[in-house]
């Protein structure tokens, strides 16, 4: 299996960023996240530098969505990222990890009048999603005497190659308004008082592994920047939205480099631009390609048994890794303290939560597993904990951040009691 450049293997034991994940368990217990600082940032550094070789004004925005934890947050904030917000609570972790106001973009679909107040608040521009939201922020920006800056979100009807749960820039999607729509939600923007549109915004989806999509969705976004620079719109940023899939097979093709990335979107914008005279900050949006791989999740096995398979029960399950129940994800998976071991056997890696579907890795060659073995699951650092969650009873698990042979928690594992913290008695049960 290729392994990347911050997992390797010493004494038989898989290591993250020189640490042992043996030795990492026995420390902080299992179930356990546990990220690779330095390939966070070569990650980010590999879009901006891509990016940077075509055109000066590139901003890269972390989408926080894909692992909303602080210290990563911090990480990137330390590197000069942006972030793309889509809840009040994203917008404060953001804030908090030292990004600048006006390095962050708050999108959604269905945003609330205390998000747009908090955005208003704190200077954060916002994506509109609905002539509804625009006459509400207007308002909103009015009432507190400010001026606010604005995007749409633009629906560019483009079918992806990816699962159908993740692939938002459809017609028939939730999400933006559609191509033909879009220059009279910017009129009426233009006639507002307290609303600027200086920008435009896009999203096509997620684990998308090939670029021509990316390329299409820049070409449409541009025919838009041309009517709408046409109509008066001032352009200080256009936003292609997130950014590349990533391979979870490891013996599969690799993902497209952030070089091909670039390659496809840059040349498509540039042209335009360069036409119509104009130089917008370009933005992207990624967040799985930026933190995925990172992240390892340490799993201990209860024990196994064979049945109609051999089934290997772990200590997590989609309760904190819902990607293969929600999206019949693959992840690899390792038996990190035996990591040189040759297959002996076809197994299937089965959580704790009681549901059927609660299964990380179907039908895999692994060593013999035994009980007290460690699973180490791969690629885990995107849509792992930030779609964590308590059911069965079961807190989340904590985090460690490691660099260059030092690791130290970012998040605690959740206790009894703060299962318990939010539960209020009514008076009449007490
Ligand atoms: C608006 C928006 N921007 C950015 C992203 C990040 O996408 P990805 O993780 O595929 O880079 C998403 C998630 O799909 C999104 O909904
Ligand atoms: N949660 C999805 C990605 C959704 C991205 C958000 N629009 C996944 O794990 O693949």
């Amino acid at each position: 299996m290729n392994l990347p450049s911050h997992l390797t293997i010493e004494n038989s034991h898989l290591m993250i960023g020189g640490c042992d994940t043996v030795q990492l368990a026995f420390t902080h217990g299992t179930p356990l996240y546990v990220t690779d600082e330095i390939r966070i940032r070569e990650n980010f550094r590999g879009y901006l530098t891509a990016m940077s070789g075509y055109y000066p004004k590139i901003r890269v925005l972390y989408a926080a969505k894909a692992n909303g934890n602080l210290s990563i947050m911090k990480i990137l904030a330390q590197e000069g990222a942006g972030a793309d917000v889509f809840s009040s609570g994203e917008l404060h972790l953001a804030l908090l990890s030292g990004m600048k106001p006006e390095h962050l973009l708050f999108n959604g679909s269905s945003k609330t009048e205390a998000d747009h107040r908090l955005a208003i608040e704190k200077g954060v521009r916002v994506s509109l999603d609905s002539l509804d939201e625009l006459a509400q922020i207007d308002r909103i920006a009015g009432e507190a005497g400010k001026i606010v800056e604005v995007s749409f979100r633009v629906n560019p009807a483009l079918d992806v190659p990816t699962h159908p749960k993740i692939a938002t820039g459809l017609a028939t999607s939730k999400f933006g308004i559609p191509a033909a729509e879009i220059t009279d939600a910017y009129a009426a923007a233009l006639a507002c008082k307290h609303v600027i549109p200086v920008g435009i915004h896009c999203h096509i989806g997620s684990q998308i592994l090939e670029v021509e999509p990316f390329a299409k969705e820049a070409q449409v976004m541009m025919e838009v920047v041309e009517e709408l620079h046409r109509m008066g719109v001032k352009f200080k940023f256009v936003d292609l939205g997130g950014g590349l899939g990533v391979a979870y097979d490891h013996n599969g093709p690799d993902a497209p480099t952030f070089s091909a990335y670039a390659g496809a979107v840059m040349p498509v914008c540039t042209s335009v631009l360069g036409r119509l005279g104009i130089s917008p900050e370009i933005w992207i949006e990624p967040g799985r390609s930026m933190v995925c791989d990172s992240t390892l999740l340490l799993t201990k096995v209860n024990s196994v048994k064979k049945a109609h398979k051999s089934f290997v029960n772990v200590d997590a399950g989609f309760n904190l890794l819902i990607r293969p129940a929600m999206y019949d994800s693959y992840h690899e998976v390792l038996i990190a303290n035996r990591a040189d071991e040759k297959p002996a056997g076809t197994y299937t890696v089965t959580g704790p939560i009681c549901e059927t579907g609660d299964i990380l890795a179907h039908d895999r060659q692994l060593p013999a597993v035994m009980a007290g073995d460690l699973v180490a699951v791969l690629d885990a650092g995107a849509y792992g904990y930030s779609m964590a969650s308590q059911y069965n009873g079961r807190g989340r698990c904590g985090e460690v951040l490691v660099k260059q042979g030092k690791a130290e928690l970012m998040r605690r594992a959740e206790t009894l009691d703060d299962l318990m913290a939010a539960l209020i008695t009514p008076s009449w049960l007490q």
